[in-house]
């Protein structure tokens, strides 16, 4: 007869272990080993469980709580597959070598808003920003301000803005995303208060090679965490409706009710709000050029 329920938190799985954060209160120990049966095959970093010690030591998974979100991949034969979930907050990473890609950008900003989650953008190597930077790009940057998204620029290497980033990271539990080179590893090194210390815990126990397929939770300071790993890094939006992609456009919520047309895409639609909200300014063209593209891309995939 089980004796005890304790919560936990997923810090990674290597199969059908899983090594968990013990979040009792004053806990007697902050991580545990627990095993999981077949059904809790979908748990992920990132999980809230409950779990009970058993007899030869170990501790076994009793229910996996509800979840507020999940990061996604194609997996086997494109089906999803899930590899982290509870995540509050995308941190875009961007550089001005390699360039910021305003579309990347957008669509992460999309991604954050499928999941219901919060979007800061971090703008690296400010130290190449007065040589690469264009007037295009500061009014980017300003407009992404305007319609509510924390811009912070940021330099690995010297640590300027560190402290603020690591201060939007309290209480969050984070992931970083971003193209290869901008300086994800860099700012997560400044940030994690020391290597790796949870997976040690296993892995010194010869549980077998910790494998990319899963993602790593990682404690921060005042309450926060970061999951990492290859997967969420390069983590791409997926397939989304034309709604889903209006959606992702924040700064339209406000004008779309005033379209003549409920279901209106803003593209060749007469009297649609959102366009006439272009035009007068209140909307960033740069940004609603973006949207179209990115719409008539969707459209043209979904009729090849
Ligand atoms: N000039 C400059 N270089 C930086 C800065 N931050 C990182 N770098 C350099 O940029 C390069 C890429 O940094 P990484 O941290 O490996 O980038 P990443 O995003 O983790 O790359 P992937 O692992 O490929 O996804 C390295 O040579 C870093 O030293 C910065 O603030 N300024
Ligand atoms: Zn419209």
């Amino acid at each position: 007869m089980k004796t005890e329920v304790n919560t936990g938190r997923v810090v990674t799985r290597f199969g059908a272990e899983l090594l968990v954060e013990n979040t009792e209160d004053n806990p007697d120990i902050p991580h545990v080993r627990c095993t999981a049966k077949r059904k809790f095959d979908t748990i992920v970093c990132g999980d809230y469980i409950t779990w009970h010690h058993n007899e030869h030591g170990n501790a076994s998974v009793d229910d996996l709580l509800p979840r507020t979100n999940a990061l996604t991949r194609p997996g086997y034969r494109g089906r999803p597959r899930t590899i982290a979930a509870n995540i509050d907050q995308l941190v875009i990473v961007n550089s001005w070598l390699p360039e910021t890609s305003w579309d990347l950008v957008d669509r992460y900003l999309i991604a954050a808003n499928q999941l219901n989650a919060e979007a800061i953008i971090v703008m690296n190597k400010s130290d190449l920003a007065e040589a690469h930077a264009t007037e295009a790009d500061w009014q980017a940057m300003k407009n992404y301000e305007e319609i509510g998204y924390p811009v912070l620029q940021l330099n690995a290497h010297t640590g300027e803005g560190i402290e603020q980033l690591k201060q939007m990271m309290d209480d969050k539990t984070s992931i970083f995303s971003g193209r290869s080179g901008v300086g994800k590893s860099s700012i997560a090194n400044r940030i994690l208060p020391t290597s790796d210390i949870a997976v040690g815990i296993i892995s010194d126990s010869g549980e077998g090679k910790h494998t990319t397929t899963t993602a790593d939770l990682y404690r921060l300071e005042n309450k926060g965490y970061l999951i990492d790993s290859p997967g969420v890094r390069d983590y791409a939006l997926g397939d989304i409706s034309t709604q889903e992609l209006a959606d992702g456009y924040i700064e339209f919520a406000q004008y779309q009710n005033n379209c003549r047309f409920h279901n209106c895409t803003h593209d060749h639609e007469p009297r649609c709000a959102v366009r006439t909200a272009v035009e007068n300014n209140e909307i960033s063209k740069e940004r609603y050029l973006r949207y179209l593209d990115a719409l008539h891309t969707l459209k043209e995939n979904s009729n090849s």
